[in-house]
């Protein structure tokens, strides 16, 4: 079972529990012994009333009872530490291994299942594995001492015992054949009330927008519904398991009472014996009770292992090369080169991309433009490695970037994507986030933040809130606007001093005027860094040095603004669409 090789790293701890449960169950099976000794010596026997005697056992029966509680006490601690350490390296080794997947690999499992067997999964691993130490461990030793005890002190009632046991059996494995294949898909419906509830937290203003509350909320309601009755049903079936328990415990006892009451008449028993056999009885049905519930409960707990293995044994597409390469020391810097590449989702029919070849240039603008949907986003994720071509090679300073280390290709190649993301701190921690990652270590870090703000034109943000620099950002960045967001996602790249800056249609939330002013900032300051921008507008791509225009993935036109509106219907067909015949310079009806 894949849950005992999570106790692996854990052996000293689990020794120490099985000697703690040893020493527990031994204290407890000492005492129906000496209650035993109580009624045949102390009550009706040769000490029958002597207080001394009493006193004696009384104390010694304490002193049992105390190192069952010490042992107890102990061996829960130290179960419950095991299994929250467990839990904890389960949640970081997954989390960790979610960082290295691509947009593909999170797409696979849903971003809300990967939270549920991050958290749910792993928290019911947690509780399996206290069960597993603290019951599993304990019922065995238990059964097995009491089986001999009966054995000796039998008197012909064993048969009871076993009759008792089957009557456990039977109830055990009715129970749980209604209610195991309700386990089984509570999970799935624990991910689906997530995913819904996520969908609906970031769709929340589309929804109230277009009134579908009612919609939506009837939706989740469904989702909700089948989880609680899959629950309601587990529960109760399990609310019967008690009483079940109870009912052939007693009738088990009545049964001993009443047949051993003949044997104790007819003298073949002593009464105390009787007593004790009950006690072991008792504590027989208990173990078999434990031992086949944990049986049963095991491959539930199963599923959220191998539902968080499943996760874990991910072999990442994109992950680092064996032995990485660095590019020369002498290589140009930012020359990025697309050579004959090509594009195809996993599971995708089609490419998306395909023979797509150019070059950058450090302090060249080279601009993707192209219809929406022709795969421009796609082709620039190639660049630091979000997704590997299926076929070309992508080159960065004369190393194919699949040969190089992912921090250092991604330390060259600053990435700001389609929606500019913050994460909830300040606009510093924000600006410097990459530059940390990079290992940066600016004597007056605050000038380089500034002047990467400053490019990205976001320096009157930072100048109107009252703390600078430490202004809070909200999660995603939900106070500040769409804008703003790109400008500061802008300067979080530039922060890092890429060699490449790839802004993926990072200026779509700008007007006119700022888009510009970023374009002229970019172009004064970052002369040695290569651009390469997507953009829907011509305007913006106008002054590029290059323009790469794209039609269904593939190149259908490159060279300047001006070369293309000669040579490239498809870019005189977009240009005529945004701007005026006297904005493009050509002649009317042109
Ligand atoms: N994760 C994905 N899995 C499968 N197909 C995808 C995925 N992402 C994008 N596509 C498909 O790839 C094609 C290109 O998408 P892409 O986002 O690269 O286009 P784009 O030119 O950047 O569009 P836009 O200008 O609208 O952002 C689209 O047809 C899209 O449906």
């Amino acid at each position: 079972m894949r849950i005992f090789g999570l106790l692996r790293g854990h052996v000293a701890e689990v020794a120490a529990v099985c000697a703690l449960l040893l020493v527990q169950a031994l204290c407890e099976l000492s005492l129906p012994r000496y209650m035993s000794d109580i009624v045949n010596v102390g009550v009706v026997g040769a000490q029958a009333g002597n207080a001394a005697y009493l006193g004696h056992m009384a104390l010694v029966m304490l002193g049992f009872c105390v190192g069952s509680l010490v042992a107890a006490t102990l061996s829960g601690l130290v179960a419950s530490r095991v299994a929250a350490s467990v839990a904890r390296d389960l949640r970081r080794d997954v989390f960790a291994k979610v960082m290295s997947f691509s947009p593909a690999e999170v797409n696979r499992f849903s971003q809300s299942s990967l939270i549920t067997r991050c958290t749910n999964d792993v928290q019911q691993i947690q509780n399996l594995v206290v069960i597993l130490l603290r019951m599993v461990m304990f019922a065995p030793v238990m059964g097995v001492v009491a089986v001999v005890q009966v054995v000796g002190t039998g008197g012909g009632l064993a048969w009871i015992v076993g009759a008792a046991l089957l009557a456990v059996l039977g109830v055990v494995s009715v129970l749980f054949s209604l209610t195991m294949p309700r386990f089984r898909v509570m999970q799935s419906l624990v991910d689906r009330v997530n995913l819904l509830a996520r969908e609906m937290l970031d769709g929340l203003m589309t929804i109230r927008a277009f009134g579908r509350q009612d919609h939506e909320l009837a939706r989740f309601d469904a989702a909700s519904g089948d989880l609680r009755d899959a629950q309601l049903f587990v529960n109760r079936a399990m609310t019967l398991m008690m009483p079940l328990m109870m009912l052939v415990m007693n009738v088990a006892t009545v049964a001993i009472v009443w047949f051993g009451s003949h044997g104790v008449a007819a003298g073949a028993m002593r009464a105390g014996d009787m007593m004790a056999f009950i006690s072991y009885a008792m504590m027989i049905v208990m173990s078999f009770l434990i031992v086949s519930m944990v049986a049963v409960i095991l491959p539930r707990a199963e599923v959220s292992v191998g539902r968080v293995q499943e996760v874990l044994s991910v072999e990442p597409a994109v992950r680092d090369p064996e032995r990485p390469v660095a590019p020369a020391a002498d290589a140009p810097r930012g020359r990025l080169v697309f050579d004959h590449v090509g594009f195809r989702y996993p599971d995708a029919e089609g490419d998306v991309v395909s023979d797509v070849s150019f070059a950058t240039a450090p302090g060249k603008v080279t601009a993707i433009v192209g219809s929406t949907g022709s795969g421009k986003s796609t082709l620039v994720q190639l660049a630091p490695r979000l997704y590997d071509p299926t076929s070309g090679t992508v080159t960065l300073d004369g190393v194919d970037a699949r040969q190089m280390s992912l921090a250092d290709l991604r330390s060259r190649v600053g990435y700001v994507p389609q929606q500019g993301f913050l994460f909830s701190g300040t606009i510093r921690s924000n600006v410097a986030f990459g530059a940390a990652a990079a290992g940066e270590k600016d004597p007056r870090p605050d000038e380089g933040l500034l002047r990467a703000i400053d490019v990205a034109q976001a320096a009157e943000l930072v100048a109107e809130k009252d703390d600078g620099l430490d202004a809070a950002i909200a999660q995603g960045g939900t106070n500040v606007s769409g804008g703003q967001r790109q400008r500061l996602a802008i300067a979080r790249a530039l922060a890092t001093h890429p060699e490449v800056l790839v802004l993926d249609d990072s200026f779509s939330a700008l007007d006119y005027a700022t888009d510009a002013r970023l374009r002229q900032a970019l172009a004064r300051e970052c002369a040695d860094i290569a651009v390469l921008v997507v953009a829907q507008r011509v305007a913006t791509v106008m002054g590029a040095d290059q323009i790469v225009v794209l039609d269904e993935g593939r190149v259908v036109g490159k060279g300047t603004h001006e070369e293309l509106l000669r040579t490239c219907p498809e870019y005189l067909e977009i240009a005529k669409s945004q701007l005026s015949a006297a904005e493009l310079g050509l002649e009317e009806g042109e």
